[in-house]
């Protein structure tokens, strides 16, 4: 793509561009930065020679998103992830046949009807963490305890696989395993070429052995489902291994199942769990949010009791206010911050700059979702009521994006908000909570974000 006339961060360095005052562990907050204080819709910057260019403006996000023109790109962080994920579904290149396959045989397990037959695993995984959270005796690790909640959730939803997060002092291994990948992967993006892969030699052996780990743990939960001897086929295992396309009658091949497999155990818990923390981290700053939602929670259930509530699926989209602070939580920190689109023929972004067919630019979720002219002049602030419909209705389309755009948009998307918004609603239900008023948010990036380091007092609230 012809970036000259596109802005660029001011302190450009021969051969290795902009990267005064960046870090790479924070490629998403530098960019982020970046455009704040360009203040353009659209920007690019160069790394060790690479150009990337970003869209965080309303006008490029929206010619993006049409679907005729551009296509996901994978690319940079996604790229990396195939070592991962190879074609599942979230690393897929969309002309591989496995893309489109894999979505034809999965879509029942992401209908309204299924999400009902995941509910009562929801709620039990649910009250699993009020437990937890009951006996704590000390400030609990939010982000920690997210992910224990979520990657049980979808491994037995998804699978009927128990890791046993709750048992586990430490995290279980598999955890770690994806957690090192995922910050591998990023890296990745940021490595200087040639001498920075010899460096790096050291590292891509330790990530080998994590794949491995990663691999032994995925043959196991389709082990475990063999030799239980169930044909069962109302969840993601079992519409792989005995269904086959809806059209062609032909099932998915081993490797790919167990692509999808590694797949959906990452992109279905490690997202979740760093929106439920972020919508905790301001539902504890916030205590007139906090006290709306909670009167939401106790109007759908009565005031809290010895016991905690028992969810009806029904019950969930009743919870709107609840559903607004997580939407405006995923507006100030989407989760997956970012994703790629290419021109699928030569095309003009934005009115202005020429692509030719296979260029590419990244949406840069957390700019667009805090750019003032869609957002008004106070962006930061953390108000769920932009999530009011009056005031949904009143944005341009396309200016909020966490689930992505398009054919490739999330398909977990109605499972990840029936989830968090059940358990946020039960949390806010059941405690009183505070967080040290000296913590200052720091988010951490390994591909998706996550609050660092942020803990919460929990209290039982008193029965009235
Ligand atoms: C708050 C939670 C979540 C967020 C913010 C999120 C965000 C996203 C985004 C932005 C994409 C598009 C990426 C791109 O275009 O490159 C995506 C794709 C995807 N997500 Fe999610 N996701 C969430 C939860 C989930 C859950 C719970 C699941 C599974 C149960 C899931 C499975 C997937 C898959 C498989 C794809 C790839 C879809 C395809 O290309 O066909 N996600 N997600």
């Amino acid at each position: 793509m012809d970036t000259r006339r596109i802005p660029h961060p001011p302190r450009r360095v021969p051969v290795l561009g902009d990267i005064l005052g960046v870090s790479p562990r924070t490629p998403v907050q530098d960019s982020v930065r970046i455009a704040r204080e360009l203040g353009s819709p659209l920007f690019v910057r160069k790394i060790f020679g690479k150009e990337i260019v970003f869209a965080c403006g309303a006008g490029p996000a929206a010619d993006l998103s049409d679907e005729k023109r551009f296509a996901k790109h994978v690319g940079l962080g996604i790229e990396a992830l195939r070592a991962l994920g190879g074609d599942g579904l979230f690393t897929a290149y969309t002309h591989e046949p496995n893309w489109q396959a894999a979505h034809d045989i999965l879509a029942p397990a992401f209908t309204q009807s299924a999400m009902r037959t995941y509910h009562p695993v929801m709620r039990d995984m649910a009250h699993r963490l009020l437990g937890h959270w009951d006996a704590a005796d000390r400030p609990v690790d939010v982000a920690a305890d997210m992910t224990k909640l979520t990657l049980e959730t979808i491994a037995r939803t998804g699978f009927g696989y128990d890791f046993g997060s709750f048992e586990r002092t430490e995290p279980h291994p598999f955890v770690t395993a994806m957690t090192g990948a995922l910050r591998h992967a990023q890296q990745q993006t940021v490595r200087l070429p040639g001498l920075g892969n010899l460096l790096a030699r050291g590292a891509d052996r330790r990530n080998a052995e994590r794949l491995a780990h990663l691999t032994e743990v995925i043959d196991d939960v389709i082990r475990a489902r063999r030799d239980a001897g169930e044909e069962r086929t109302d969840d993601l295992l079992g519409l792989m291994l005995h269904t086959g396309h809806p059209e062609t009658g032909r099932p998915l091949d081993e490797v790919n199942i167990r692509n999808q497999v590694i797949t959906f155990l990452v992109a279905g818990h490690e997202t979740t769990s760093g929106a439920l923390s972020f919508a905790l981290y301001y539902l504890a700053r916030h205590p007139e949010v906090l006290a709306r939602a909670r009167a939401e929670a106790d109007a759908v259930w009565g005031p809290p009791g010895e016991l905690p509530p028992d969810p009806s699926f029904e019950q969930i989209p009743k919870l709107r206010y609840v559903r607004r602070v997580l939407d405006e939580a995923l507006r100030l920190w989407p989760t997956a911050p970012a994703y790629g689109r290419q021109a699928r023929e030569d095309t003009v972004l934005d009115g202005t700059y020429p692509m030719r067919r296979g260029h590419w630019a990244l949406v840069l979720l957390p700019a667009l979702h805090r750019d003032p002219d869609i957002w008004g002049p106070d962006p930061e602030a953390f108000d769920p009521d932009r999530f009011a419909p009056a005031a949904v209705r009143a944005r341009p389309a396309h200016t909020y994006k966490p689930f992505g755009t398009g054919a490739r948009a999330c398909i977990g998307r109605q499972f990840a908000l029936h989830e968090a918004v059940l358990v946020l609603a039960l949390l806010v239900h059941r405690y009183d909570m505070a967080a040290d008023p000296a913590y200052d948010l720091k988010v951490t990036e390994l591909l998706t974000m996550k609050p660092e380091g942020f803990a919460l007092e929990v209290r039982r609230r008193k029965a009235p």
